[in-house]
């Protein structure tokens, strides 16, 4: 029987971002992909489950899931949402949190339920995005969609935050329709470690509009990652400042590219929706 039968979890979302935590700090053993998949096609649905979990060096650990059972190293929406949960418990306002993206600084935010956290030093080589070929420029890789001679989208932006991204600047977002290119691009062969792909739109020197498919999720409501990417890459090709407001479905996130160190900062919001345990027959197909 799995050991997360029975198990409690909290359901939050960040910005609609659905996130579901798990907190792992009483010796449970993290759930294998096939189980988060499970629980996610059981109805208890999310776009990302992610763990909280002991860490030595740092006030926590944490693992990433997409509701396919993929594993992410990063997660900006859900990484606000357990620091939050770890800030009201112990009262603290700024957290060490070991991803595998590296270690992320997670502070509470001047409003109410909003957190910062410092999602590190975005990369731009080809092979650290990664691409499946040497691309010099990646401010615009060729990659397109569509009619050869009329493609749909092309020329992208690529960038890695933790997880590969790459952005399509569009004049409307909801002219495309995502639900159908996006997933034809995420399993691109030029991504190895497939993509999430988005459509931005620049509406002001200081604010773009953002519409994401997550790779390993599908249509999100919005991506913390992704608007990241999205915010280094229109500053990199001088769209946009590097302090910007990307406006998803589910609202708005604060990202500043920061000019002395380049690291990237996010704010937003968390929301808690509900608590519950896992019903073991979740993980009767299971083979754990
Ligand atoms: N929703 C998450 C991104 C998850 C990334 C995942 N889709 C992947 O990279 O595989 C966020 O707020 O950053």
């Amino acid at each position: 029987m799995s050991a997360l039968a029975n198990h409690a979890f909290v359901k939050m979302n960040g910005l609609g971002n659905e996130i579901l935590v798990v907190d792992l700090r009483d010796g449970a053993a993290a759930p294998t992909g096939e189980e988060a998949r499970a629980i996610h096609e059981s109805g208890l649905r999310f776009d990302q489950l992610m763990t909280i979990e002991p860490a030595r060096t740092a006030d926590i650990a944490t693992r990433i899931y997409n509701n396919d059972g993929s594993l992410s190293s990063a997660c900006g929406n859900g990484t606000r949402c357990i620091a939050w949960l770890v800030m009201q418990e112990t009262g603290k306002n700024r957290l060490v949190i070991n991803s595998d993206a590296g270690p992320l600084i997670a502070t509470a935010g001047a409003a109410p339920q909003t957190i910062t956290v410092d999602m590190g030093v975005p990369r731009f080589g080809w092979n650290e995005i990664p691409l499946a070929e040497e691309f010099r420029d990646t401010r615009a890789i060729e990659l397109q969609i569509g009619p050869i001679d009329a493609p749909v989208l092309h020329s992208p932006s690529v960038a890695n935050v933790g997880n590969p991204h790459a952005i399509f600047w569009v004049d409307d977002v909801e002219v495309y329709d995502l639900g159908r290119f996006g997933p034809l691009l995420e399993n691109h062969p030029i991504f190895p470690e497939r993509a999430n792909i988005s459509l931005a739109h620049v509406t002001a020197p200081d604010a773009l509009t953002l519409k994401v498919w997550e790779r390993g999720a599908g249509l999100t409501r919005a991506c913390g990652t992704a608007a990241c990417a999205a915010a280094v890459s229109a500053a990199r090709t001088r769209r946009t400042d590097r302090s910007v407001t990307v406006t998803l479905p589910g609202g708005p996130l604060h990202i500043l590219w920061r000019e002395e160190d380049d690291h990237i900062l996010m704010t937003g919001p968390v929301e808690t929706e509900f608590e519950g345990r896992f019903d073991p027959a979740i993980f009767a197909g299971s083979a754990a």
